[in-house]
């Protein structure tokens, strides 16, 4: 059975960030995760994962500055030292949250920039965070994301990510795989997730068109998740989506599988 983690970067956006926690436990989320923790103190999140009966399974490594654009600074050359803080703070986090991974997100590419030197930046990014990570038994991970979302992102397609992964050539680097994502940029979505099912720590699910709720669109997630379940994957499925319907009534799709 498919046990399913709450996006509360996506879920519950009328609750201030803390009160998301117990809304998702009401509504049967066994897991959390969401952009970042950063914002609140390490010993708030775990006290309130605690009271909850939640576990964290996974967040993003500081990734530059959200608000104004920024969408992660891994590849970016004159940000190396602010990608290795951030490590070490993701780490301090992972600790206090019992957090078993966490997600590297790559970068946009700045205008003219060199894509080879990029590229040499994020692997040589990614080989000594994967040591840093292997060393607290945290997994890393890195997300191809769509380019219609996200124009000029940095890495777009799963086959990109297995080129980074061999490159940096660490056991302790996976791919985060998210069905939206990958719908719009390559579909075969099931064919794929086998090919690559291990190098993949975490998928994540939405719809298409709209990034909504499963059921509301193109994607067959009755198919994807007996699937998911049928091939071994026993980690969380994290809904990262904008609900359609309002979070806690949108929830009709996940009924089936609740105990
Ligand atoms: O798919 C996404 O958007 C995310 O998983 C994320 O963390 C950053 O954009
Ligand atoms: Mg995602």
């Amino acid at each position: 059975m498919p046990k399913f983690s709450a996006n509360l970067s996506f879920l519950y956006q009328d609750l201030a960030f803390l009160d998301r926690f117990a809304a998702a436990a009401n509504d049967g989320f066994g897991a959390l995760e969401y952009l970042g923790p950063y914002a609140e103190s390490k010993e708030k999140v775990a006290d309130t994962l605690q009271a909850n009966g939640l576990k964290q399974a996974l967040f993003n490594v500081p990734s530059g500055d959200w608000a104004n654009g920024e969408r992660g600074i891994a590849c970016l050359p004159d940000r190396i030292e602010e990608f290795r803080r951030g490590i070490s703070l993701a780490l301090d986090y992972a600790k206090a949250l019992a957090c078993p991974q966490v997600n590297v997100i790559s970068g946009l590419v700045p205008k003219g920039a060199d894509l080879e030197t990029l590229e040499k930046v994020l692997v040589e990014n990614l080989k000594y965070a994967a040591e840093r990570t292997a060393d607290a038994g945290v997994k890393l991970l890195i997300e191809p994301i769509n380019l219609r979302d996200i124009p000029g992102f940095f890495l777009s397609t799963t086959d990109h990510a297995e080129r980074i992964l061999d490159k940096v050539g660490s056991d302790n680097l996976y791919i985060q795989y998210d069905f939206y994502h990958m719908q719009i940029m390559q579909g075969d979505l099931i064919p794929t997730f086998m090919r690559l099912k291990d190098r993949i720590a975490h998928v994540q699910i939405a719809d298409n068109p709209g990034r909504n709720e499963p059921g509301t669109g193109e994607i067959n997630y009755g198919f994807i998740l007996s699937e998911l379940d049928r091939l071994g994957y026993d980690g969380w499925v994290g809904c990262e989506y904008k609900p359609k319907a309002g979070t806690s009534d949108g929830l009709g799709w996940m009924k089936p599988y609740r105990k």
